[in-house]
């Protein structure tokens, strides 16, 4: 193919094209070739294509698939990509079962690495799922599949131009479940999901219909995964629950969780819950739905006590500039600066009176 690839057998097929195994005969490398599929090759699906290879070319990280070119051959647009040869992680679970809490704890720590990345570069990967987390021979994680994957100041992102919200289902984070657009805690949301399946064999939300799905990531809390016959440690499992806080401000940031399962933290007892801080109540997802009891599990950080400036919460250091902030409703900034009100308040009072006072002694 293009008088330097030699195509040896297909590895998967997915919705935009077919991966193959390859063999670069210039440099002479393996390496992985997925070719837009033929009856997709229109201009919308070519630009889409194009800006995968655009999006993934832009990271460089051990634990993101490497782009290495891109072009058409026989009127169909090709992406050559590193050749990962372990299969992907949906492979692994069918094959041998849940994983051990030591190899979730690698996937969490690596896969939160290679979001950490694309986060930095403001990409939203939009679609982690198992079959899009790939393992080397060796066990190594990769993020692969920028095919949905947006830059977070597309005002497009989150929504196809019909409306429909892309992703897949099992793995939606509840605020693009109504429709908002994708942020990085939505990635994080996902691989939530993801590790919950690998340690429990079954994705946490399953359901007949989409609605139905989409409605239990909205308002249902997860049956903690012990309760499901997974084995891992307390602290491991408040982590991975935290990971699918409703609320995306309440999940950690990609950077602290990779930080988090590279400390081992996840091996020990779940550290005791910091105080409740007045005024902390937030209101957007199901407000009075139980999940809000479980989004601050014990072990998970807190975000009120690590607010994003603090030097502790070095991952939203790297991407608040990039993430627009939640604007509050009038009521929550009334709330929040009832002093000042009240201040400025009785002000404009005092100087009233001191006016009207004047006005009626020249009168
Ligand atoms: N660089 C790669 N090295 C090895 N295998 C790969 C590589 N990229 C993709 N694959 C494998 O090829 C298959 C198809 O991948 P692809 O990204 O096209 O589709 P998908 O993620 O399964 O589906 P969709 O694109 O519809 O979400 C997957 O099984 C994946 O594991």
């Amino acid at each position: 193919m293009a008088d330097r690839y030699r195509l040896h057998a297909v590895i998967g097929r997915g919705g935009m094209g077919e991966v193959w195994q390859a063999q670069d005969e210039v440099l002479g490398r393996p390496v992985a070739v997925k070719l837009l599929l033929s009856d997709l090759a229109d201009a919308s699906a070519e630009a889409r294509f194009r800006l995968e290879a655009q999006t993934s070319a832009r990271l460089h990280h051990p634990h993101v698939v490497g782009t290495l070119d891109f072009g058409t051959w026989e009127h169909r647009c090709f992406l050559v990509m590193e050749l990962v040869d372990g299969g992907s992680l949906s492979g692994e679970l069918n094959a041998g079962g849940p994983l051990t809490p030591d190899r979730l704890a690698q996937v969490a720590e690596q896969a939160a690495e290679g979001l950490a990345a694309a986060h930095t570069q403001g990409i939203v990967h939009r679609d982690i799922k198992p079959g899009n987390l790939l393992s080397d021979r060796d066990g190594t994680v990769r993020i692969g599949d920028f095919g949905i994957a947006r830059f977070l100041d597309d005002p497009s992102a989150g929504l196809t131009t019909t409306g429909q919200i892309v992703g897949t289902g099992l793995y939606l984070a509840p605020e693009r479940a109504i429709g908002t657009p994708a942020s990085p805690a939505s990635d994080l949301y996902s691989l939530g999901c993801v590790l919950y399946q690998l340690a429990v064999g079954r994705p946490p939300f399953e359901s007949d219909t989409a609605t139905g799905l989409l409605y239990q990531h909205v308002d249902s809390p997860p049956v903690p995964p012990h309760q499901r016959g997974a084995v891992l440690p307390p602290a491991f499992e408040a982590y991975l629950l935290s990971l699918l806080a409703k609320r995306p401000e309440e999940r950690p940031t990609a950077r602290q969780t990779a930080d988090w399962f590279r400390s081992g933290a996840w091996r020990g007892a779940p550290e005791p819950l910091p105080p409740e801080l007045p005024g902390h109540a937030v209101e957007p997802y199901a407000a009075a739905s139980p999940a809000r009891h479980r989004a601050a599990p014990q072990g998970a950080p807190d975000r009120a006590a690590h607010p994003r400036t603090s030097a502790v919460d070095t991952g939203w250091n790297t991407t608040v500039h990039r993430v627009p902030a939640r604007r509050p409703g009038l009521r929550t900034s009334l709330r929040r600066h009832s002093r000042l009100v009240a201040v400025l308040g009785g002000a404009a009072l005092f100087v009233c009176a001191l006016l009207l006072g004047m006005s009626l002694f020249q009168a």
